[in-house]
């Protein structure tokens, strides 16, 4: 998780001190300060760390006065960009070459075919999904126990939206979640809507 201060002052209040030592055991020394964590002026040479820590480079975030450092396997830097809309001093032309990767990865984002629409869609029909009049889009109202459990549910897709760069359109009124997907590159319904739609299916089977 990419720690800036301001998530963690606000997002860990007194986990201040937790999170420090949790830091310190990853060869940082940090110092727990009223305006946020610390790192001493210890530096960091990105050739040593790709050796010792097997591909992953230190990302860099600056946030006020204080630089917090955390490293990340190249993979999951932008979704900790994304995260935090913190722009990294990351080595930028590693960042274009990433973002190069993702929009290139998007670019085999297909529209799904007839077959692929009675091999893998129709399941989705008969689970209870509708397609969207007017719209290449399937939608689906899940109901669960609570909203703890309603959120839960959320926070799963939303690491998983992250993760394959592929966002639901929902709307959640405490234990009901309401999804809508499609692909807006292709506008319309593609595999990343099936992945999606299979994995809301798997994680509410689990939560019931
Ligand atoms: C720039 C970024 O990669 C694109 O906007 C991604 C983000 N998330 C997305 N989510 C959905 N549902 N459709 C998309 O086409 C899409 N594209």
């Amino acid at each position: 998780m990419l720690l800036t201060n301001k998530c963690a002052q606000h997002g860990l209040g007194m986990g201040f001190q937790k999170v420090a030592s949790l830091l310190n055991k990853r060869t940082y020394s940090w110092v727990v300060t009223a305006a946020g964590l610390k790192l001493t002026t210890k530096t960091f040479n990105a050739a040593e760390s790709r050796g010792k820590w097997g591909g992953s480079v230190p990302l860099w975030c600056s946030s006020n006065r204080y630089v917090s450092s955390v490293l990340y396997p190249t993979s999951t830097k932008a979704a900790a960009t994304a995260a935090t809309g913190v722009i990294s001093n990351y080595n930028r032309q590693q960042a274009l070459t990433l973002t190069t990767k993702a929009a290139t990865k998007r670019k085999m984002v297909a529209k799904l075919t007839e077959q692929e629409r009675c091999e893998k869609l129709q399941p989705l029909l008969d689970a209870g999904w509708t397609l969207v009049e007017g719209r290449d889009a399937i939608y689906k109202e899940f109901q669960l126990k609570d909203f703890n459990q309603a959120f839960s549910l959320m926070t799963g897709v939303a690491l998983l939206a992250e993760k394959i760069n592929h966002h639901p359109e929902w709307f959640n009124c405490y234990n009901k979640v309401q999804v809508t997907l499609s692909t807006h590159d292709v506008n319309g319904l593609s595999s990343q809507d099936i992945r999606m739609a299979n994995y809301l299916e798997a994680q509410v089977k689990l939560l019931n």
